[in-house]
This record gives structure tokens, C-alpha cells and sequence, in this order.
């Protein structure tokens, strides 16, 4: 059973290929803004962080199946969609470094909430079949005692910029990051454990993605 992957994010991939599974890749071309934007007007409401997530995991997996492949598409197909919550402030990548020292002057020894959505399609030479959605969410907490000094090295490697909430916990902000509770890949932007349940939903096992030695 192939896994197609509806996303460009380089932690999603390898959170796959550590899992034993070799995803073929779909850039979904989503423009999330708009559908954000369309969303909220036609609910009158701002989007809650599960509601959002799972919106903008649905839209990207529904538009790489229409995405000109070379032949039809057969197998399962996942998009996926995370944010970083804080004080009832949804954030996503700072993309400026100014952006991303205002988010940790913030979250600087507290704790916020990672939500990522799922959302999983069956499809047959192209046609879309049953599909399901899911929300995975972890809590974060921040070392307290992050100096200038670091914040200022860290946040001029780039890597903050690029990441939901300005943080990774598998890569240089690991040792800033004092403790998750919920799965970590969740925080990474896919959580394993809810996509084996959302693919045995369907009716599939698990097993049956392995396509590529795991990580050890
Ligand atoms: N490596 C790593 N990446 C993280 C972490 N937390 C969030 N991210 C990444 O932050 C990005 C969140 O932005 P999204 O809009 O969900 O995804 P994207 O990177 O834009 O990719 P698309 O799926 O193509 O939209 C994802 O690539 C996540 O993998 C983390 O702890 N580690």
C-alpha cells in the first residue's frame, strides 16, 4: 500500500522514512490564507486551533489528489496541517526573526499547545474514496532560564523562522524544549501513532506502509 505525502515539510518526510516508510511526495500548493480567509467568512467565526488544523490538513490532501500526476494515483494519501497555542493566540511560522524573538520572549519558561491535524483519503486510479481526519495535540514547556545570549544564537541560525511555534524539538531547539506531554512526533507536524490509527480506521494495517528499511 503506498503512502502519498501532501506536503513539503522536511520533518514530516523524515518522521515517515524513520517509521519505515518511503512516501511518495505531493506538493499540495494550498494557498491556507485563502482558505482560512473563506472559511471564517462563511462561519462568521475565527477558527479554533483543532477546527484549523484539520481544515488546512483536508485542503491540502484534497488538492494534491487533483494535482497533475503523471498516471492516477492508487493508495493512501495524507495532508497535514500544525500550529503552536499560546494564551489563546494561535501562531504558526514566525518567518521573521523579529517575529520569532517577540514568540520566545513569550513563551520563555511557559507552556503552550502544538495541534496537528490529519486527514487520510483512499484513492483508485485518481478517484477519491473514504477518507478520515484526526487532531493530535502535545503540550510544550520552555527551559526558563534561555539567556539573550542563546535566544540570539538560536534565532540567527534561521532554523525558528520555518517551524510552527519558532521551535523544533528534534533538532537545535531540543535542549530548549524541558518537557512534552502527548506524543512527541505530534510536535514535529505528524503524529505517528494517530496515523496508524486513521490508516487501521480505513481498514488497513499498518504494516503494510512499510516500504524502506526503519531508522535503525
Ligand atoms: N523538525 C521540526 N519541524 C517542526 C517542529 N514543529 C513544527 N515543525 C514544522 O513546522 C511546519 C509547520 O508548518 P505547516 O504549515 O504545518 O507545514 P509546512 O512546513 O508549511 O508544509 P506543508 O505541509 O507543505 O504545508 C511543518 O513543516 C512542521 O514539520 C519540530 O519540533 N521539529
Amino acid at each position: 500500500m503506498r503512502l502519498h505525502l501532501a506536503s513539503t515539510s522536511p520533518a514530516r518526510l523524515a518522521l515517515l522514512r524513520a517509521a519505515g516508510i518511503e512516501p511518495v511526495l505531493i506538493n499540495p500548493d494550498v494557498d491556507e490564507a485563502r482558505v482560512v480567509a473563506e472559511t471564517e467568512a462563511a462561519v462568521g467565526s475565527v477558527l479554533e486551533p483543532r477546527v484549523l488544523v484539520e481544515l488546512l490538513a483536508r485542503a491540502k490532501a484534497e488538492a494534491a489528489v487533483s494535482a497533475a500526476l503523471k498516471e492516477p494515483l492508487t493508495g493512501l494519501l495524507l495532508g497535514g496541517d500544525s500550529v503552536f497555542v499560546l494564551d489563546g493566540v494561535i501562531y504558526g511560522k514566525p518567518h521573521t526573526a523579529e517575529a520569532a524573538r517577540e514568540r520566545w520572549e513569550r513563551q520563555r519558561g511557559r507552556t503552550g499547545t502544538l495541534y496537528s491535524g490529519h486527514w487520510l483519503i483512499e484513492v483508485a486510479d485518481g478517484v477519491p474514496g473514504r477518507a478520515i481526519g484526526a487532531v493530535a495535540v502535545a503540550e510544550v514547556t520552555f527551559a526558563d532560564d534561555l539567556d539573550d545570549a542563546e535566544l540570539d544564537a538560536y534565532i540567527a541560525t534561521g532554523e525558528p523562522l520555518f517551524v510552527a511555534g519558532a521551535f523544533t524539538i528534534d533538532s537545535l531547539g531540543a535542549p530548549f524544549i524541558t518537557s512534552i506531554v502527548g506524543d512527541p512526533s505530534t510536535v514535529v507536524g505528524l503524529s505517528l501513532p494517530t496515523l496508524r490509527r486513521l490508516v487501521r480506521a480505513l481498514g488497513h494495517e499498518w504494516p503494510a506502509l512499510w516500504n524502506r528499511p526503519g531508522a535503525l
